[in-house]
């Protein structure tokens, strides 16, 4: 029997000798390589954080120490470590648990998570709640990515927290990546400061003072305390950034030697106040191929844990591409004749295929790190400076860069170009991770064009339109995933803006769609075929401008009509359609199919489709209920 076996939770680990750890985080890394090879995830990150992983539950009492992962797609070890052992092969499935900590699933996920660079601000939040409670004993530890530090809501919240004197310990797993190669000056800093030599000298001189002094007690404690301060003060801080802003740096140190982790987290546990812990780590730890090419195994699909091959369900039939490949494609194909057209991404250059213009043209394309923000606003100013922008970012993570939307583009109608990728239903990642909200988000934008192609051959024709288009922001979103067309690589045309087309005529019911669940209707409209029902469709491909000659047509034909969409029916299309019936007084019966107005679970995109009643077969139910009612 393993030691992992004995282990169900925390007060296990707890049981084990300090040694005993190196053979625990061998067994736990095992264990994700099985799991993970089968059930696919995340990956790299997961088998980087294993050594911090066991210190920190072997060294804090979690969950009364609240421990806050930052994204949370390296948290995988500390599920297992936490009572999820036996279900880790229901991660990320249906009704199985969630690939993010998650505070509904666990106590010990204290603070749910999947979007990046919170942790500093949640662990803030919950230290100084433990301040004003008199919880002196509380630990708070908030473990952030070098990836997830370039976030401007982490700097946010290390500003903030430097001025709290709350009790916080950051543990900043540093392995110089983010999904792909970790970008920007800070990283920079990061690399400088964990090489420097006449820096690390100085600290690790301060450091074994102050170890061996903390040996003492408490008197001889202060004394140190007082003169390692008055060291600092004169020399670290004016040479570390996080000492500049009343942090107390430690590292860097290695983030794979469990025992000497232990040993400096026992140690920093005694030092009150905001503490940094520099670990340096190795993403995909332990196993080869995630060593050798961390982003590719940032999340590699299915795989052979014995070989490192990667199982891919090809049958050799060809595919229709990813929705992303024809963005990253037209996009190069674009910018060579057009050379204003610049690409921004924030930190998903393989993730949005933007990398396919970058290999070609690395001057007109920019990584900007997990800067959302930054990204649009960046984007604001090249148009203001005639650049053609395409701006293309995840529509989830586009959340966080509302504002900058409204306030730096549309409201001074700059013509940014938006392509927001894995707009709906995304699938595995789960609730965090859906692109819900976009349409609704991006409809109420005044100045803003918003559309959705329902294939490739559209999307390619919207951002050929979009490139020609300077009155303001135009904003294209598809998602995750293939296509439809093996042949999608057709000349491209202008489309006309705010028009939307009749995909196929019928009587009785009209069906509206927008964006690739149109395919989904066209699928029902063929089953429905046989028992004689034809409903129409039009594809709207604008929500904004909406074609409200098309909406005529469907309301002065029409009584009975289905809205469908890949997002949330709360502002969307659903909510378009009804609006323009209310203003132009039509009355018809509508029924609105897509994202019901709650946060949807993980699970396979089409099971989440078929949860949501808007696949094909959801489709042909509501018709069917509708032409009999
Ligand atoms: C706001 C936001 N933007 C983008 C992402 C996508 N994303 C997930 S992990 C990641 C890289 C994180 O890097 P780091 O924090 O260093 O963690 P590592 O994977 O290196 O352990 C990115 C860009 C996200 N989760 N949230
Ligand atoms: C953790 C995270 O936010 C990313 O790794 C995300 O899971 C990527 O999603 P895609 O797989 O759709 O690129
Ligand atoms: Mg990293």
């Amino acid at each position: 029997m393993g030691l992992l076996d004995q282990i169900e939770y925390p007060t296990d680990l707890k049981k084990l000798d300090k040694p005993q750890l190196i053979q625990l985080a061998d067994e736990l890394r095992e264990f994700i390589i099985d799991e993970v090879s089968a059930n696919p995830g995340h990956f790299g990150a997961s088998l980087g954080a294993v050594e911090l992983t066991v210190a920190l539950h072997y060294v804090y009492n979690t969950p009364y120490d609240r421990l806050i992962w930052d994204v949370g797609h390296q948290a995988y070890g500390h599920k297992i470590l936490t009572g999820r052992k036996n279900r880790f092969h229901t991660n990320r499935k249906l009704g199985g648990i969630s690939g993010f900590p998650n505070r509904s699933e666990s106590e010990y996920d204290a603070f749910g998570v999947g979007h990046s660079s919170t942790s500093i601000s949640a662990a803030l939040g919950m230290a100084v709640s433990a301040q004003l409670r008199k919880e002196d004993d509380r630990h708070v530890i908030a473990v952030i990515g070098d990836g997830a530090l370039t976030g401007g809501m982490a700097m946010e919240g290390l500003n903030n927290v430097g001025v709290q004197n709350a009790n916080i310990l950051v543990v900043l797993n540093d392995n110089d990546m983010a999904i792909d190669p970790n970008v920007g000056a800070f990283k920079e800093y990061l690399t400088d400061i964990a090489t420097s030599r006449p820096y690390n000298k100085l600290k690790d001189e301060v450091w074994n003072m102050l170890g061996k002094f903390n040996r003492l007690g408490p008197t001889a404690q202060r004394l140190i305390q007082k003169v390692d301060n008055s060291i600092k003060s004169l020399l670290m801080k004016q040479s570390n950034f996080f000492e500049a802003i009343n942090f107390r740096y430690f590292g860097p140190i290695d983030g794979h030697d469990v025992v000497h982790l232990v040993n400096v987290m026992n140690d920093l546990k005694d030092i009150p106040g905001p503490k940094l812990l520099h670990c340096i780590t190795k993403k995909g730890k332990g196993f080869k191929q995630a060593e050798l090419n961390a982003a590719e195994w940032h999340a590699p699909g299915k795989f052979d844990k014995n070989t490192g091959l990667k199982i891919k369900d090809d049958d050799g039939t060809p595919k229709p591409p990813k929705y992303q490949d024809v963005f990253g494609h037209t996009l190069l194909e674009l910018a060579r004749q057009n050379k204003e057209i610049v690409g921004i991404t924030p930190a998903m250059p393989a993730g949005s295929s933007l990398n396919i213009m970058m290999k070609e043209m690395p001057d007109r394309c920019f990584d900007v790190g997990i800067a959302e923000q930054h990204a649009v606003t960046f984007s604001a100013g090249l148009a203001a400076e005639q650049k053609t922008p395409f701006c293309n970012i995840y529509s989830t993570f586009m959340q966080r860069a509302y504002d900058q939307i409204v306030h730096d583009v549309a409201l001074q109608k700059l013509p940014v170009v938006f392509c927001l990728d894995r707009g709906g239903l995304v699938g595995e990642d789960g609730a965090t991770h859906h692109g819900a909200f976009d349409l609704a988000y991006m409809r109420s934008v005044p100045n803003m064009i918003v559309s959705a192609p329902m294939n490739e051959t559209e999307l390619r024709n919207l951002m050929y339109t979009a490139q020609n288009y300077k009155e303001g922001p135009f904003s294209i979103r598809y998602p995750r995933g293939r296509g439809m067309l093996i042949d999608w690589k057709q000349p491209m045309n202008d489309l006309p803006i705010g028009q939307g087309r009749k995909v196929s005529d019928g009587e009785e019911v009209a069906i509206v769609s927008i964006g690739h669940p149109g395919n989904f209707v066209q699928q029902a409209i063929n089953h429905l075929k046989s028992e004689k029902i034809t409903p129409a469709h039009y594809d709207i491909r604008f929500l904004r401008p909406i074609d409200e000659d098309l909406l005529e047509e469907v309301f002065n034909n029409f009584q009975k009509i289905i809205t469908v969409e890949d997002g949330t029916i709360i502002g969307g299309l659903g909510s378009a359609v009804i609006e323009y019936a209310a203003e132009h007084g039509h009355r018809a019966q509508i029924v609105r199919l897509g994202i019901p107005d709650k946060f949807i679970e993980h699970g396979k995109p089409a099971e989440l489709y078929r949860m949501c009643g808007f696949d094909s077969e959801g489709i042909m139910k509501t018709v069917k209920e509708i032409v009999s009612a």
